[in-house]
């Protein structure tokens, strides 16, 4: 017999063995954003970048990469990464270990108070949404690392240790890509670095069961980021897609890969130069999905607006400058839905 408040998370979550059986009503999403299966393009890949000449004599070259992948797409995956396959498949396998933990376990995470710093919780903010997405989640932040980690789960009883070297070396890849795409920028490599002052790292696991009905419903709507970057984990089961040129496009899962994307901040550091790409995510039928996103950016008390030298008499602001906190608190507010955060800030 549960208790009542492991009941009543129950009763809410997707991971709970019988909310996926059917598609409910409230997980419906208008016609016009269903995923439209046979419109999806599988004729074009987002770029592969490899990343094992990127501390060698031909920097230039991946830099060159990423700055077009940045421009074009603000979306690639990376090879040649640095993080070890076993710190990846380790994450992995414990993110689905915490998911598959009996209710009782998980319940103490679960809120639906968005502003709880480690949550377990579902779609996006389960009192807003309008239509919910068939997703749910645990979200942690990861940096400074001795700030939070007591914090996290203590079960399983290895959560901690794996995921704590996870997270370790995910900044460590992300800044190697900060000073890459600073590079790309015609800026110092270290400008990025700077310009997120004390840096905000949040690890989530998505845990996205099965569902009877694809072609209804969504495991995550259209959104960008509202990060600086993400790197994400998207495990060996398909899902993503990318708007290009007003088409969805899938980004099909390769073996140890990260794929990487740019948020929000980077479109307005940059000016408009290089794109926060809006994505969303499809179920299947039959096989669940685990991703596991990054997302890194400014800390909350850093002030972002577009680079001196991005903007001149040809070029001139597009947005204008606040505290990454009132961009947050905006996306916490109006939650995933396409890139109109972006557009509030717009000059
Ligand atoms: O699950 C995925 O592949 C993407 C998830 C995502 O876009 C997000 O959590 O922001
Ligand atoms: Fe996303």
């Amino acid at each position: 017999m549960l208790s009542t408040a492991t009941g009543k998370v129950e009763a809410h979550l997707m991971s709970n063995g019988f909310n996926h059986l059917q598609v409910k009503e409230k997980y419906i999403f208008p016609p016009h954003q269903r995923p439209q299966m046979s419109e999806i393009s599988h004729s074009y890949n987002i770029p592969v970048v490899d990343l094992k000449d990127l501390d060698g004599p031909h920097r230039e070259r991946v830099v060159t990469e990423i700055k077009r992948a940045c421009e074009e797409d603000g979306f690639f995956q990376i090879l040649n990464h640095g993080v070890p396959e076993t710190v990846m498949k380790s994450m992995m396998g414990i993110a689905k270990e915490f998911f598959e933990m009996p209710m009782e376990d998980k319940v103490c995470f679960y809120s639906e108070n968005l502003s709880q710093v480690v949550r377990l919780s579902t779609s996006f903010n389960i009192t807003k949404d309008k239509f919910l997405n068939w997703v749910d989640f645990l979200t942690q932040p990861c940096h400074p690392l001795e700030e939070f980690i007591h914090l996290w789960p203590h079960k399983p009883a290895a959560y901690r240790e794996v995921a704590g070297k996870y997270a370790k070396d995910i900044r460590a890849l992300v800044l190697r890509l900060l000073a890459v795409i600073s590079e790309a920028l015609g800026q110092d490599s270290d400008y990025l670095n700077k310009a997120f002052d004390k840096h905000r790292q949040v690890m989530n696991i998505n845990y996205y069961p099965p569902c009877p009905n694809p072609d209804l419903t969504l495991r995550v709507a259209p959104h960008s980021d509202p990060s600086g970057i993400t790197v994400l984990m998207q495990g060996d089961v398909s899902g993503l897609q990318v708007l290009k040129h007003g088409k969805w496009v899938a980004v099909e899962p390769i073996p140890n890969a990260f794929v990487v994307n740019l948020g929000d901040q980077l479109e307005v550091l940059s000016n408009g130069r290089f794109k926060s790409a809006e994505h969303r995510a499809i179920t299947n039928t039959t096989t669940a999905r685990v991703s596991i996103p990054t997302f890194y950016g400014p800390s909350l008390d850093a002030f972002i607006s577009p680079a001196e030298t991005m903007v001149d008499e040809e070029h001139p602001a597009l947005y204008r400058g606040y505290r990454h906190e009132e961009f947050m608190g905006e996306f916490r507010n109006q939650g995933l839905s396409s890139k109109s955060i972006l557009e509030r800030f717009k000059i």
